[in-house]
């Protein structure tokens, strides 16, 4: 796999459109959602020929449009608008933008180019980079997909002023699964930040800080055959809870079932590993007091169960976590029993007063 162009900027129109034209494509389409086509065309649309002349392709936004259906609109815009193997596909827009519309990409005749220009905190640090594409299926989250990198991603504070604080929070939740993995020192330094408060260059600093945890691992193992499963701490869990807020007709951002789910493998972490437990109370009082609670009785374990069966890392019948042993130590392909994890969902719910 290539190595990925990751440019950090808040000059967005002038970059992507010298880089457009340095591409010398047949088209370009830019991919948006109706918040990104709202809050975000119109701050690199009127500047530059290069975008201005571009095809806009508009989906249904959040993660329930990130199914089928919409997929099968991006391919049929594509293909009535005449794009061809030199065709350029922009995804402006979230992780659901950039992972749909990099899949599109990846698919449409077997692959056109594409730039991520993600417009989410959770996008910049996380979706945007590293080449996983797909959409949910079936319920399942990311069940159908391609390891695909964009040509390029490029990374700016500029879009971030019209996001929801609830979408901060959400993205904040990866910085700090990147900070978990990767030491004690930039973790800490997160966690004492007041994330609603940051300002755009303290931001950017941020940004560059946990995108290069990503890209490191990523670098290291692009599709996922051992470490780059560090990165999916919290989300053999953390993507249980996203299915079944789903499913309740309630979604919940992903990276709030991230920040859950990673309560709960650090529950794990400390059954198993001997994850310091005052580090594990701390994080669980910080998901309590930042993302509030996932409700969950005792009677949503089978389902819950069920879903962690169809986690990507399994390989056998047996579910299989990211736990770390402390902040920093990362014990990938652990695998919990049933019970185990029955445990940690009790112990889950008393730290989380539910
Ligand atoms: N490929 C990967 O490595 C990877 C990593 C993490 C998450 N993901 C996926 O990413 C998705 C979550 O991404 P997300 O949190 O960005 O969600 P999202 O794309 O759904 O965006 C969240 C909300 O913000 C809106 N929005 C986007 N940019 C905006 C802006 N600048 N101003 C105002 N509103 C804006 C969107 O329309 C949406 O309503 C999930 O599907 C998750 O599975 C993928
Ligand atoms: O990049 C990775 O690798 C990750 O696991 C990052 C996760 O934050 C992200 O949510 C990813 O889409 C999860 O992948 P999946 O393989 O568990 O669907
Ligand atoms: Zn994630």
């Amino acid at each position: 796999m290539k190595h990925q162009d990751i440019i950090f900027t808040n000059s967005v129109a002038e970059r992507l459109s010298s880089m457009i034209e340095g591409m010398n494509c047949s088209g370009t389409f830019i991919l948006v959602d109706e918040n990104t086509d709202n809050h975000v065309l119109s701050k690199i649309v009127g500047q530059f020929p290069a975008i201005d002349n571009a095809t806009v392709i508009k989906v249904k936004p959040g993660d329930v449009n990130k199914n089928l259906d919409s997929l099968v609109h991006i391919w049929n815009e594509l293909q009535r608008a005449g794009a061809n193997r030199r065709s350029l596909m922009v995804n402006l827009g979230g992780g659901m933008v950039t992972d749909m519309g990099g899949f599109a990409a990846a698919t449409f005749k077997r692959g056109i180019h594409f730039i991520n220009v993600p417009t989410t905190l959770l996008s910049a640090v996380d979706a945007a980079v590293g080449g996983k594409t797909g959409i949910n299926f079936n319920g399942l989250k990311n069940e159908i997909g391609s390891f695909r990198e964009a040509d390029a991603v490029i990374i700016s504070t500029c879009f971030l002023d019209t996001l929801p604080v609830e979408e901060i929070r959400s993205g904040y939740a990866e910085m700090l699964k990147h900070g978990l993995i990767d030491s004690a020192e930039a973790y800490h330094r997160l966690l004492e930040c007041d994330v609603t408060s940051i300002d755009s260059e303290r931001m950017l600093a941020l940004l560059e800080e946990s995108v290069s945890v990503k890209r490191r691992i990523v670098e290291e193992d692009p599709t996922e055959k051992g470490i780059r499963r560090a990165l999916n701490l919290g989300h053999t869990a953390g993507h249980a809870f996203e299915s079944l807020a789903m499913r309740r007709d309630n979604p919940v951002p992903h990276g709030y079932a991230v920040a859950w789910g990673c309560v709960v493998e650090l529950v794990l972490s400390h059954l198993a590993m001997g994850f310091p437990s005052s580090e594990l109370k701390r994080f669980a009082d910080y998901v309590y007091n930042n993302y509030g609670i996932f409700p969950i009785t005792c009677d949503d374990y089978p389902a819950l169960l069920e879903l962690m069966h169809h986690d990507k890392k399994n390989t056998s019948g047996d579910i299989n976590f990211t736990l770390l042993s402390e902040i920093g130590r990362v014990h990938i392909d652990s695998i919990c029993s049933e019970d185990d994890i029955k445990t940690a969902l009790d112990i889950f719910r008393d730290l989380m007063h539910i």
